[in-house]
């Protein structure tokens, strides 16, 4: 049943994951996407306000989505990855449960965050707000929260609409970041070398004057002639 039903977003184009295809325009901002109302298929879209978002990330939104409006930027739904899935490295129960991005917590304990990519400038920015259950030391973002958010935004700056993984991330913690605070993640593709796609990427606060992070990262197309496992 979820094969077929699978099958057939695929073929609307409807589960393409964030870049491609068909998917809601930038300015939908309705928390949900019902495909298939008989089929129950919701794709719910956690990269909208909630009642969790400080007044600083409300803003952040409010001008990035103004950036969409000219179709230069565009506003990353958080639709679960489910087209990009690999039915031999999951099981098909398994597959409803698993999406790229982690939003496993209810509202504002854990990762709150929304991304605009611009596909002229290869850059992706990433507004995150980081909650109380990713805390490190007492106050703090853990680093491991960051390193997270730092792969994911890089990722998308470099995802070209294939499968592709991190093959080396550096990342200089520069000043920790306080729990709840936003920051801007800022990360660009500069190079593509075959296979390789280099990313550079920095986390800042909200005025830009304070340097939380700075990271490089290679991301690797998967040969298909390989086996990855
Ligand atoms: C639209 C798509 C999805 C939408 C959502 C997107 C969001 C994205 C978010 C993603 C976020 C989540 C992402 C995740 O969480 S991904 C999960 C974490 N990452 C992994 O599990 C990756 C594990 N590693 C591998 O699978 C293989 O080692 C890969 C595939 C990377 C390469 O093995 P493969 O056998 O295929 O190729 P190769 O060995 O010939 O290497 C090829 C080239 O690369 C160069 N090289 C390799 N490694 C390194 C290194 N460490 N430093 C420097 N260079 C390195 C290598 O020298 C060679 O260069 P050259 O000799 O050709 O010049």
């Amino acid at each position: 049943m979820l094969r077929s039903c699978l099958a057939r977003l695929r073929t609307l184009g409807a589960l393409r994951g964030p870049r491609g295809g068909a998917r809601p325009p930038a300015t939908d901002t309705g928390p949900a996407l019902r495909l298939f109302s008989s089929e129950e298929v919701i794709l719910k879209d956690y990269s909208v306000p909630n009642p969790s978002w400080s007044k600083d990330l409300r803003l952040l939104y409010d001008q990035y989505m103004k950036k969409c409006e000219d179709g230069s930027w565009k506003r990353l739904p958080s639709y679960r990855d489910v087209a990009h899935l690999d039915s031999k490295l999951i099981k098909e129960e398994q597959m409803p449960q698993a999406r790229i991005f982690i939003r496993s917590y209810e509202d504002g304990l854990g990762f709150e965050f929304v991304m605009f990519h611009n596909d002229v400038e290869k850059k992706t920015v990433c507004l995150f707000q980081g909650g109380p259950y990713l805390q490190g030391l007492s106050g703090w973002l853990h680093g491991g929260a960051m390193a997270t958010m730092i792969d994911i935004t890089s990722g998308m700056a470099a995802s070209i609409g294939e499968r592709i993984v991190t093959a080396n991330l550096n990342i200089d913690f520069k000043r920790p970041v306080p729990l709840y605070s936003v920051v801007v993640i800022n990360s660009q593709l500069y190079k593509a070398e075959g296979r390789k796609l280099f990313v550079s990427c920095d986390v800042r606060s909200v005025d830009g004057k304070t340097l939380y992070a700075e990271a490089t990262s290679l991301f690797v197309k998967l040969d298909p002639e390989k086996s990855s496992t």
